[in-house]
């Protein structure tokens, strides 16, 4: 038998309040990605009243966003759903490095966890297929992702 001890989040008991950062661009995929994770957080047992839902306007805008939710104490962790699809120029670039490494900051600054439930994706046909088609949900993985950081985080 080891001795090497374990540490890690898991499912049971889930708890916490959780705020979800959903864009209104490309909202035809980001409405899936949302769904998907209201979905992962009820049937792991979080309560409506503990989630509460942000909208703003593009992935661009999402580190001051968060940021702002994650200043407020209110939740235990920031859900961040939207999509940013390549187009003609380099403008895919710079939002979509914009908005990860904006949030990455954004939970190493306030010791809250920002999960990424954002696709940067290539074609309208990539986003559709991980908004809960035939490469499953990133909205999903992402609460479930937040869940298991809470539960590790209150470990630790
Ligand atoms: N093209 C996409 C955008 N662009 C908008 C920016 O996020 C931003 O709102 C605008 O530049 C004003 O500051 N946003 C997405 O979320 N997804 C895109 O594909
Ligand atoms: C990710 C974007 O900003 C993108 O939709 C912009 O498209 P385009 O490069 O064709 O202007």
């Amino acid at each position: 038998m080891s001795n090497i001890k374990v540490i890690e989040g898991d499912f049971v008991g889930s708890t916490g309040k959780y705020a979800l950062l959903v864009s209104r661009w490309n909202s035809f995929v980001v409405e899936s990605l949302k769904d998907g994770a209201l979905d992962t957080l009820r049937r792991k047992g979080i309560k409506e009243e503990d989630i509460t839902i942000y909208y703003a306007p593009g992935a661009f805008e999402f580190p001051l966003a968060a940021q702002k939710i994650a200043e407020s104490k209110k939740f235990d962790a920031v859900i961040a759903l939207g999509a940013v699809i390549r187009g003609g120029t380099p403008h895919f670039e710079y939002v979509a490095g914009e908005c990860t490494k904006g949030l990455a900051q954004v939970s190493m600054n306030t010791g809250i966890p920002v999960t990424f439930g954002v696709l940067t994706v290539d074609s309208i046909e990539q986003a559709i297929e991980r908004s809960g088609t035939k490469a499953g949900n990133k909205g999903c993985e992402a609460a479930e992702t937040a869940l298991e950081m809470v539960s590790l985080l209150g470990k630790i």
